[in-house]
């Protein structure tokens, strides 16, 4: 028969507590706990932008959240050293209070390994801190059979703790903003890293998530490459117990390639490897992305929907059979690692127009994640302009102008811009504006003149018998008229260049 180790009072505080592992930390259910746990302790936090910032907001209630949850683990530990029996649900409680106590605790120490990573650096003498780690943990659980983790799990949790950090971390190293829009994205990488179920996750997802490819959807300049990093470098890396280091090192781990830069045959050549005189130039073997990313690593398509049929074919092939030759070699080699691919096309549009597989959009689109337009993000949020104005200005100008940079900036986008402007160049677009200012104090948005103009031009020669593909097709002409390209036409209408013609020419 089960003895209780938590007391009556603690129980109802220390379920909820141990709920918080299991929050996606982009989602309000997570404040909605964390304000249940603290009651009046709980301190408001203001809507958080970026990395620095982020940490300082949520500080003051994690202190609270961890020495509340001090408070109940150890005269929890206590009696669980007495005890013979522990039920199921204290068990699994108790662990989570330990797995969020010792995460917080350790989090400046993985802080630390996560920058020597993304700075290029070796992990330093192996990563020496999971002894102190796996003392901690031990401390908790080893008092009872029933808690004591195996050598194996300690490895898993240590691994584990370091995803989360990473994922913590790149999530808001590399996307600004506090609007909905961004959260919104933001906790859709999260779940793309661990899934909507952090319970399923731990059990036994986190060894399984190679085979799930991420498709990354929205119009250009919208951060696309920027999620494809976030996840890329957020993947799980088991600890090796026995050689006290990572499998491998994260930030080496991520594969970028853009499709409409290369030639099929270096697509090829760069994805699949080639042999030694398998086309003019290739003087050696070499291993291709697919090889080279291992278990861990990620390969990130980008502009897959410029991508010609015979690749589709090639890629589709991989990612069903999970194996690939080398240009000019005959043995077939396996892929284990993960494919992430980008496009800012339509990509149903594109199959409908026969330019994509309609097989291969299908293997690709098990996760997606759309990328807002910045029109989106700065509709939902009064103050989100100066954000991310405020963040490009200090990328340019440094921290002694990036204020005085934002301010100007801010100004003359109000005045001269004001909130009807669409900014079809999204995120780029307004870094380009804000440096136009800091140069010229000013920015010739182009699209503003041609739309008004052409509203007007559509309308005069309108009337009511038009259908809305000819009113589209109508204006399309006035855009193209303006532009003088079909790129320039998609650019505007933010569609790609083959429908950009289509409506020029003359739709149904
Ligand atoms: N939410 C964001 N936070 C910070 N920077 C952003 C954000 N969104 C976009 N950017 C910036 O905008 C620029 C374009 O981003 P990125 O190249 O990732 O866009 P993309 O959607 O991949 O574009 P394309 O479709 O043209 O390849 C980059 O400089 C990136 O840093």
């Amino acid at each position: 028969m089960p003895q209780k180790i938590f007391s009556r009072d603690h129980w109802p505080l220390a379920q909820k507590l141990a709920d918080i592992v299991y929050c996606n930390p982009f989602e309000e259910s997570r404040w909605e706990l964390e304000r249940e746990c603290l009651g009046k302790d709980y301190q408001e936090r203001e809507r958080y932008v970026g990395p620095g910032e982020a940490e300082e907001l949520l500080a003051p209630n994690l202190k609270r959240l961890i020495g509340l949850a001090l408070s109940l683990m150890e005269p929890a530990r206590a009696r669980l050293a007495k005890v013979q029996e522990v039920s199921e649900a204290e068990r699994v409680a108790y662990e989570n209070l330990v797995h969020f106590v010792v995460y917080h605790e350790f989090m400046e120490k993985y802080d630390k390994l996560i920058e020597y990573s993304l700075e290029g650096k070796p992990q330093p003498g192996g990563v020496s801190f999971f002894y102190e780690y796996r003392d901690r943990q031990r401390y908790f659980l080893s008092v009872h059979a029933a808690t004591r983790f195996s050598p194996e799990q300690e490895g898993l949790y240590f691994a584990l703790y370091y995803q989360l950090r990473r994922a913590w971390l790149n999530i808001y190293r590399y996307l600004v903003g506090g609007s909905e829009a961004i959260s919104a994205l933001r906790s859709r990488i999260w779940s793309s890293c661990f899934t909507h179920d952090m319970r399923r996750y731990q059990r036994s997802l986190y060894n399984r998530m190679s085979d799930i490819v991420t498709l990354i959807t929205g119009p250009s300049g919208t951060g696309k490459e920027l999620v494809a990093r976030a996840v890329g470098m957020s993947r799980f890396v088991p600890f090796d117990v026995q050689a006290g280091r990572f499998a491998v090192d994260f930030g080496a781990a991520f594969y970028p390639l853009n499709l409409s830069a290369l030639s099929p045959t270096l697509i090829e050549s760069e994805l699949f490897g080639h042999r030694k005189g398998a086309f003019t130039g290739a003087l050696q073997d070499r291993e291709g992305y697919l090889e080279e990313c291992g278990r861990f690593g990620t390969v990130f398509l980008d502009e897959i929907g410029e991508t010609d049929a015979s690749i589709q074919v090639k890629l589709l092939r991989v990612l069903q059979t999970r194996q690939f030759q080398r240009l000019g070699d005959t043995a077939l080699r396996p892929f284990v690692g993960k494919v992430m691919a980008a496009t800012n096309r339509d990509l149903p549009d594109e199959i409908a127009g026969g330019n994509f597989r309609e097989d291969f959009y299908f293997r690709l689109c098990a996760d997606r994640i759309r990328t807002p337009s910045l029109k989106e993000v700065l509709a939902g949020s009064g103050d989100e302009l100066e954000v991310l104005v405020r963040h490009i200005a200090f990328k340019v100008a440094g921290p002694i102008d990036g204020d005085s940079l934002a301010e100007e900036s801010v100004a003359w986008i109000s005045k001269n811009l004001g909130q009807a402007y669409r900014w079809p160049g999204n995120f780029r677009e307004l870094e380009q504006c804000v440096r136009n200012i800091l140069i010229h104090g000013s920015y010739e948005a182009e699209d503003l003149s041609v739309s008004r103009d052409d509203a007007e031009r559509v309308k005069e020669g309108a009337d009511n018998s038009l259908t809305a593909n000819q009113l589209l097709s109508r204006y399309a002409q006035e855009v193209y008229r303006r532009g003088g390209s079909y790129e320039e036409t998609a650019r505007v209408l933010q569609v790609d260049r083959r429908t950009a013609k289509r409506y020029v020419v003359g739709v149904d």
